[in-house]
């Protein structure tokens, strides 16, 4: 049997000498979507960190495609995007100039496709002001036009659906719905209630993992 594209056994996770959840499992296969939700501090944040590598367990581990992910650089860059809870957006760069470093940093991207990306999450227009200049809400959608520019089959994705406004929501909620539909995966958190579940939807509650 082929292994789950990725996996958690035996997770623990202390921060500050408290031990949020231990014995955490979860799998994900490809057309999955995994919503993690509790209550604030039940340690959402810290899970979305462990599954992406920027955090390591207290015990367990994370396997990507069977092999620990501490053992890949390369493979996750590729296979893994992170939209993390702040936006990563920096005030002093336009909306293009963001997006073109961030891309750069895995799959550089064509200046077209980036506006192509601005166009498809309502920015048309704002392509070349300095995001600072910009809303909360147009931030956030600045951040989440990497996901019309990425490839990456996982998207780790921290409180996306933040300060957008209701059509933004629906969209977003239609896109990772779409991207799971053609055998992408999306682990993410959200105090709200997604209108749009596609079959391979899952929740995990931390509230009820706490340890
Ligand atoms: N950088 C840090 N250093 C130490 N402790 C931290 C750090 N970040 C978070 N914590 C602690 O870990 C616990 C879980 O935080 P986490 O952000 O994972 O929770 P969450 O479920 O995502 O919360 P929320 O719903 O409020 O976003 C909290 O008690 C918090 O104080």
């Amino acid at each position: 049997m082929s292994s789950p594209f990725l996996e958690a056994v035996g997770l623990a996770c202390e921060r500050d000498w408290r031990l949020l959840f231990e014995k955490l499992a979860l799998r994900l296969e490809p057309g999955d979507m995994l919503q993690i939700a509790g209550p604030n501090g039940s340690g959402k944040t810290s899970l979305l960190r462990l599954l992406a590598g920027l955090m390591q367990p207290t015990a367990g581990e994370v396997l990507l495609q069977g092999r620990a992910l501490a053992e890949q650089r390369g493979e996750l860059a590729r296979n893994l995007l992170w939209v993390g809870h702040a936006a990563g957006i920096k005030g002093l760069l336009t909306a293009d100039e963001n997006l073109s470093w961030l891309c750069a940093l895995n799959r550089p991207a064509e200046r077209e496709a980036i506006w192509n990306a601005l166009a498809e999450v309502g920015l048309r227009g704002f392509e070349d002001v300095p995001c600072h200049t910009l809303s909360a809400g147009q931030q956030r959608r600045v951040a989440l036009a990497r996901l019309y520019l990425d490839p990456a089959p996982l998207w780790i994705l921290d409180e996306p659906f933040t300060a957008l406004d209701k059509h933004g929501v629906a969209q977003l909620e239609r896109h990772l719905a779409r991207h799971c539909a053609a055998g992408g995966m999306v682990v993410f958190t959200t105090h709200h209630s997604l209108s749009e579940k596609p079959t391979g939807y899952r929740e995990l509650d931390l509230g009820q993992c706490a340890a």
